[in-house]
């Protein structure tokens, strides 16, 4: 992994009275305020919250796409832009942007062609991923000729395939039906295990983040703040069966009501 130079006692990811100001018509908007969370190494961690919470803005700060108006982030001891320039993530979004002239084995081999990985290497490495997400077969496919939930394990391939410290995943499932998603979560979820990564999820879906997550962090709006640190302690591996425990009914319905509880307070305002 990337992050092996990185000092053995810096092993978190630590966010430290991060507030985000955007400037808009008249002043300014308070979208983040007073976050502070640590993310432990090759753990699984989920932003969950209504929309407008902030939660893909807090991670566009930890992944160096914006810089915070306030705070600290510091990844395995280096700053987002050291850690991003290191090479160390990986991004799944909501729309898998593959390219669409190019097989799934091509799509998944870009990044490393941007790394300048020799052809034979990238080939082997980008072959592993697909294999990996369960894609073996499929690799000489065009993103048109690919399920939705196929194109998303390529984007997953394609995001694991320089071997992340950290993976960065906002809403990758959004769009897909329940059952579809349901299945992609088990995949993602061995996917994560085999990878040894280190996963932040941005949700809104209560039983996606049941299921993945270590830690569920419950965020709320106006502005944008932690309400709750849950860790999920259900035994892993987790399947389909699982989501109908006891113990995964009670942890969707206490986050649901924290998740309520937020949006009353903006309902009475
Ligand atoms: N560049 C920007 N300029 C002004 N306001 C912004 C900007 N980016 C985000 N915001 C505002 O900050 C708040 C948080 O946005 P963000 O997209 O992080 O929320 P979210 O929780 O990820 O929501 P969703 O689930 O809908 O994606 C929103 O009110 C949004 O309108």
């Amino acid at each position: 992994m990337g992050a092996a130079a990185a000092p053995a006692e810096a092993r978190t990811v630590t966010i430290d009275g991060v507030g985000m100001d955007f400037a808009v018509k008249g002043g300014t908007f308070t979208a983040l305020d007073d976050i502070a969370l640590e993310l432990p190494e090759g753990g699984f961690t989920t932003l969950l919250g209504p929309s407008g919470c902030g939660k893909s803005t807090l991670l566009r700060i930890i992944a160096d796409v914006i810089e915070p108006t306030r705070g600290t982030v510091d990844l395995f001891g280096m700053t987002p832009r050291q850690a991003r320039t290191s090479g160390l993530f990986g991004f799944v979004f909501q729309d898998p942007v593959l390219l669409p002239w190019r097989s799934a084995l091509g799509n998944v081999e870009l990044p490393l062609e941007a790394q300048g990985v020799p052809k034979a290497e990238r080939r082997e490495r980008a072959m592993a991923q697909l294999q990996l997400v369960g894609l073996d077969g499929f690799e000489d496919r065009l993103p048109a000729k690919l399920s939705g939930g196929m194109a998303r394990r390529v984007a997953i391939a394609r995001a694991l395939v320089v071997e992340p410290s950290i993976l960065f995943l906002d809403e990758p499932f959004n769009g897909l039906d329940e059952l579809r998603r349901r299945q992609m979560n088990v995949e993602l979820q061995r996917i994560w295990a085999a990878s040894g990564t280190t996963a932040l999820l941005v949700t809104h879906n209560v039983a996606e983040a049941v299921f993945l997550s270590d830690t569920v962090i419950v965020m709320g709006r106006n502005p944008g703040h932690v309400i709750e640190r849950r860790t999920i302690d259900l035994p892993r591996p987790r399947d389909i069966d699982n989501a109908l425990s006891a113990d995964f009914i009670a942890h969707e319905q206490e986050l649901t009501q924290l998740l309520s509880g937020d949006y009353r307070s903006v309902v009475d305002e």
